[in-house]
């Protein structure tokens, strides 16, 4: 794959954001509370707000939405509608390493939502780089139940952002090997944990589909702070200027 390929996923929490993203250079826009944790979903309000804001612009970028942790899904939420418009949804595993229903459960919760909202969407699996401290699987464990369970990618993510930045967490070699089995089965592949600029280096080295950020694209690098076009535009210009380097 060309690296010049790789697109940048920014996950913003509610319609006044768009418009900054959007402008800085992103090329997936993610919908995600980041007070809510590392894939905290948006609420209801902010759904309707947020898929009101994109037909009223048309806006024709993929769209991509958090819906957090298989484990705080109970069979009652998962009648939830979810408009066709938003292609990619991901969950993560955290807390569920103890679990012996964790696969039928993730079953129960894509056919469920894929019955309410008459829709097949594209299902990311989340992998946590800190995976043992979230009580969650290994990549290459998620790796294998994404492709059992008909999902369009792997996206790995840091659980906690207290717990190091992703390439803290697993080297570049490791992370090879991961994307490597993940384009053999054909996953869509895509890296995220507080990345900032300094890593994109390695990460262009590395070719993943997808970049996911939130904090680089806030103000101090905090997440739970504002998004800043200007730090989007030099993150995605950066990321061209690697790519045009190899
Ligand atoms: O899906 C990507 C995440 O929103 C990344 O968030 P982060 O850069 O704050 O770790």
């Amino acid at each position: 794959m060309n690296t010049q390929d790789t697109q940048l996923l920014v996950s913003v929490r509610d319609c006044k954001e768009i418009a900054p993203a959007i402008a800085g250079g992103c090329e997936i826009l993610d919908f995600k509370d980041p007070a809510r944790g590392a894939l905290g979903r948006i609420d209801d309000a902010t759904l309707s707000a947020v898929m009101e804001y994109c037909h009223h612009n048309s806006m024709t970028i993929p769209l991509s939405m958090a819906l957090g942790e298989l484990c705080e899904w109970s069979t009652e939420q998962i009648s939830l509608y979810l408009p066709a418009e938003i292609t990619y949804l991901k969950i993560g595993f955290s807390h569920s390493s103890g679990s012996r229903t964790w696969v039928s459960d993730w079953q129960n919760l894509i056919h469920g939502i894929e019955e309410s909202s008459g829709h097949q969407h594209q299902w990311i699996a989340v992998a946590y780089a800190d995976w043992k401290r979230a009580a969650s699987f290994s990549p290459l464990e998620v790796l294998k139940a994404a492709c059992d369970n008909r999902c369009a990618g792997l996206l790995i993510d840091t659980f906690s952002k207290q717990n190091g930045r992703l390439l803290d967490l697993l080297t570049p070699e490791t992370l090879s090997e991961i994307i490597e089995q993940a384009k053999a089965r054909q996953l869509k592949l895509a890296l995220a944990g507080s990345l900032r600029i300094q890593d994109l280096e390695v990460l262009t080295d590395l070719a993943p589909d997808i970049i996911g950020i939130r904090g680089a694209a806030c103000i101090s690098h905090n997440r739970t702070s504002a998004i800043q076009e200007s730090a989007i535009r030099t993150f995605r210009k950066q990321m061209r200027f690697h790519a045009n380097s190899m």
